[in-house]
């Protein structure tokens, strides 16, 4: 089948080449045009045969606003717009009414296995109505990994993003336990090589793991990560899956508490702390770190 996909980056760049790869015709528009195939994205929908199907890879927020904005000037009834980047679940009603108002159909896709996806295919949690599913189905057969699982339609519209969003919940747990763990081992003396604990773990352990094949890379490239600041940004999902939890009074304390531990990774001292330092001072006489 024919697809426009819009956002050519680290993640549409590869993904073109993965659909490609199975047999299918790929336009691609990007800002940048040394990676586009076509000029606008009035050359992409033209250039395309009904039932289009076109493909919105862009960072979250105003950036797939303002596509999605033109694609429904752009496209005809019967034509099906997928949102692959990371949008905020809540946003795909919107964007499935105000494309459903033309007769355009919407389909939601959370999409995970970052720059390895090409070669190992990308995991897809989609929502929408299962007609216009079945119209990006060949899609998502092409960029999907092989064997029987990895991917699901997960209901309806904003279904898709709200399953990523949970997994990316999940995954920053799951990497602040290895990272605790990490911290842990590297700080007593009797554990004399932390980089092959790790190794070790990667099978036959209760907790192997893809990212515990990936934490044992990073050792692999430097062992005690002594290169790096201790310093991690959020792109969003963790904030929306916490949010998502207190909309539903359902207890995340371990995602929760891995979201906050990135907050503290940006402080260079702790004004909380100051705070306890002072209160510990003043009803205990306790000692007080003074700045120099
Ligand atoms: O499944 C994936 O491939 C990842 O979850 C990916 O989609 C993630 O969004 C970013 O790599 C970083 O996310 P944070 O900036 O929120 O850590």
């Amino acid at each position: 089948m024919e697809l426009g996909l819009v956002g050519l980056g680290k993640m549409g760049g590869n993904m073109r080449e993965r659909i490609r790869r199975a047999g299918h015709t790929v336009l691609g528009y990007d800002r940048n045009a040394d990676l586009a195939d076509v000029h606008s994205l009035e050359e992409l929908v033209g250039k395309l045969s009904g039932p289009r199907v076109v493909w919105v890879m862009v960072p979250a927020g105003e950036p797939t606003q303002s596509t999605i904005d033109q694609l429904a000037e752009l496209l005809e009834p019967g034509d099906v717009v997928v949102d692959g980047g990371n949008s905020r679940w809540t946003d795909d009603e919107k964007h499935a009414e105000q494309l459903a108002a033309k007769g355009i159909g919407f389909v939601d896709c959370g999409v995970s296995g970052g720059v390895w996806g090409l070669e190992n295919g990308y995991a897809l949690m989609y929502g929408g109505a299962p007609e216009h599913v079945a119209t990006v189905q060949p899609v998502f057969d092409a960029l999907k990994p092989e064997g029987d699982f990895g991917s699901v339609h997960a209901g309806k519209v904003g279904a898709g993003h709200f399953a990523k969003m949970v997994h990316n919940g999940i995954e920053y747990a799951m990497m602040q336990a290895y990272a605790e763990g990490w911290e842990l081992l590297e700080k007593v003396d009797s554990v004399t090589d932390v980089r092959e604990v790790f190794r070790s773990w990667q099978e036959g352990t209760v907790i192997r793991s893809w990212l515990l094949d990936l934490a044992v890379n990073a050792l692999d490239d430097d062992e005690h990560l002594a290169g790096l600041r201790g310093y991690a940004q959020d792109s969003g999902e963790g904030r929306w899956t916490v949010e998502a939890a207190i909309d539903h009074a359902v207890p995340l304390p371990a995602i929760t508490a891995s979201l906050f531990a990135r907050f503290a990774s940006r402080q260079e001292d702790s004004p909380q702390m100051k705070m306890i330092a002072a209160l510990r001072n003043q009803f205990g006489g306790h000692a007080v770190e003074k700045k120099p």
